[in-house]
């Protein structure tokens, strides 16, 4: 599994740390593009939309190559697409339907599976449409493992600890083979959610994890103090894993980390 250092930058303020998440999704967006015709971009759901909306200012709409962009989502609430908790819905109000990525780039989960609640089919057809997006060279794979290797993920983390769907005290952190996994009894609703693997979050070439508020504070310091009972804990990336946090959120953070 790849391993880098856990690094982090502190904001003033979310407007800065949003500034920042633009800047910095857009700089990787130019080197994928350039490099293989692609940016694969992996979306999570909760606070972080909205502060992508820095990305829709006329000097990205304009400059951004947004036909290469694929879209992907690290977790979903198995619900029907148009649901509220959906956090295909939430990316798409917010964010998808103001910038001109092609729908066929946007890979939610399969919406019958959706609709009808079934998440052990939707993890396994949203698996199979990762396996079919690296048989295409769409998704590159990580080294010779086979597993897909995303070029940005942009993630969250709950005040439990919690990233994607990946839950602490839930053996999906554990799972290993699968590329895709589900839950049926989530601590936080709607309960039934299909989510990456470790594995795969892992693999990705670079992995940002935004966390603002005091509500997330003691959370963001028990993972700078290595506390792996915490699935974000355990984020790493191939190149660069990099938390973005506001003041709030840092303001607890050992001295020394
Ligand atoms: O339920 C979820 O929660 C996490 C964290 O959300 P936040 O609202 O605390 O930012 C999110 O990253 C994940 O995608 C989502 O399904």
């Amino acid at each position: 599994m790849a391993k880098t250092k856990r690094k982090k930058i502190i904001f003033p303020t979310k407007k800065e740390l949003s500034e920042a998440m633009a800047e910095y999704t857009a700089n990787l967006s130019a080197k994928f593009c350039k490099a293989r015709g692609y940016f694969t971009v992996v979306l999570s759901g909760g606070d972080l939309i909205s502060w992508l909306s820095e990305l829709l200012e006329p000097m990205y709409q304009e400059s951004i190559e947004w036909s290469k962009w694929h879209i992907f989502w690290v977790d979903e609430r198995v619900v029907p697409l148009d649901h509220k908790d959906s956090n295909y819905k939430l990316a798409f109000d917010g964010f998808l339907s103001k910038v001109p990525i092609p729908i066929a780039n946007i890979y939610a989960i399969d919406k019958d599976c959706a609709a009808l609640g079934d998440a052990k089919g939707a993890a396994i057809l949203y698996e199979e449409c990762l396996k079919r997006l690296v048989n295409r060279d769409i998704i590159r794979t990580y080294k010779s493992s086979g597993f897909p290797q995303f070029d940005l993920q942009l993630l969250g983390m709950g005040p439990d600890g919690h990233m994607a769907s990946l839950f602490p005290g839930h053996y999906q952190i554990k799972e290993k083979a699968d590329l895709v996994t589900y839950i049926t009894d989530s601590p936080k609703p709607p309960p039934k959610r299909i989510t990456f693997t470790l594995p795969v979050i892992n693999c990705a070439s670079y992995n940002l994890m935004a966390v603002c508020d005091e509500a997330q504070a003691d959370a963001v310091a028990k993972v700078f103090n290595d506390n792996f009972d915490l699935p974000a804990a355990w984020l790493t990336a191939d190149v660069e894993a990099i938390w973005f946090l506001d003041q709030a959120a840092a303001s607890k953070i050992p001295k020394g980390h």
